[in-house]
């Protein structure tokens, strides 16, 4: 069964002749422990759809089902592109992580510190506020703050765009090991299709608010028979 079903979805804004469609008839699934990249060029409606999932907004059309076990938003989860944005700028990196942990009994800070080293970070980085982490520090404290609860559902939306190469190898093999060790579906949205090629197993192409086509990567890699796909892909 999958983990998310996404049936005949449709968002449109505005009102009246103002009303413009920004995604029409959307179809996708996710299974479980499924990588799963959404790629389109800009304003092809990724991070309405993203927002959708995680019920940010309300849909004008169609039905989206998801199977969990418990809280949606302990199985669900969303990181976005700026950490900076992400992160309140007073708190520490120990209250930002405490947060989303406030209702968990026990000892939640052993937790954390436990956790910290599955994005490569430690103890010294507790105290620090988010002005005093690197770009990558910063992007993985985020990371961490949405794994915490371990989601069955991972969305990135764009989350290693504005990171230089070296960080962004690190965020994305951290993807790969939580999808492997903690069994979390991923749904890796972004535009940097090298990166989407080499973490997904399948990946869906947006254009216009419409899904054109998915692929499934066979001998590693992805075959389009839809024109704007493959040019995009080529
Ligand atoms: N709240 C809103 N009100 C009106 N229009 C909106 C709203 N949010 C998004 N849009 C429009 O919906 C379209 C899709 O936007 P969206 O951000 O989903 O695209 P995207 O594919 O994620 O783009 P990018 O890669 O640049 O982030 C755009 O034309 C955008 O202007």
């Amino acid at each position: 069964m999958a983990l998310l079903k996404i049936e005949h979805v449709a968002k449109r804004y505005g009102r009246g002749r103002q009303r413009k469609g920004v995604l029409e008839d959307i179809n996708l699934s996710i299974g479980k422990g499924d990588l799963v990249g959404l790629v389109g060029e800009s304003g092809s409606g990724k991070s309405t759809l993203a927002r959708l999932i995680m019920r940010l907004e309300t849909m004008d059309e169609g039905e989206i089902s998801f199977s969990r076990s418990g809280n949606f938003y302990d199985s669900c989860q969303i990181v976005f592109q700026n950490a900076t944005a992400a992160l309140n700028p007073t708190w520490t990196v120990r209250a930002s992580l405490l947060e989303p942990l406030r209702l968990m009994k026990g000892d939640r800070e052993g937790y954390i510190k436990e956790m910290l080293s599955l994005v490569s970070l430690s103890d010294v980085h507790l105290d620090r506020l988010p002005s005093e982490l690197s770009g990558g520090e910063r992007q993985r404290v985020n990371l961490l703050r949405s794994i915490l609860v371990k989601p069955e559902l991972l969305i990135c939306d764009e989350i290693v765009s504005s990171l230089d190469r070296l960080i962004q190898k690190e965020i994305v093999e951290l993807l790969k090991r939580l999808n492997e060790e903690m069994g979390m579906a991923i749904l890796f949205i972004s535009h940097d299709l090298k990166v989407v090629n080499y973490l997904c197993d399948r990946v869906y192409v947006m254009k216009d608010g419409r899904i054109v086509e998915d692929s499934v990567k066979q001998d590693g890699t992805f075959v389009f028979s839809h024109p704007y796909a493959q040019r995009l892909f080529e």
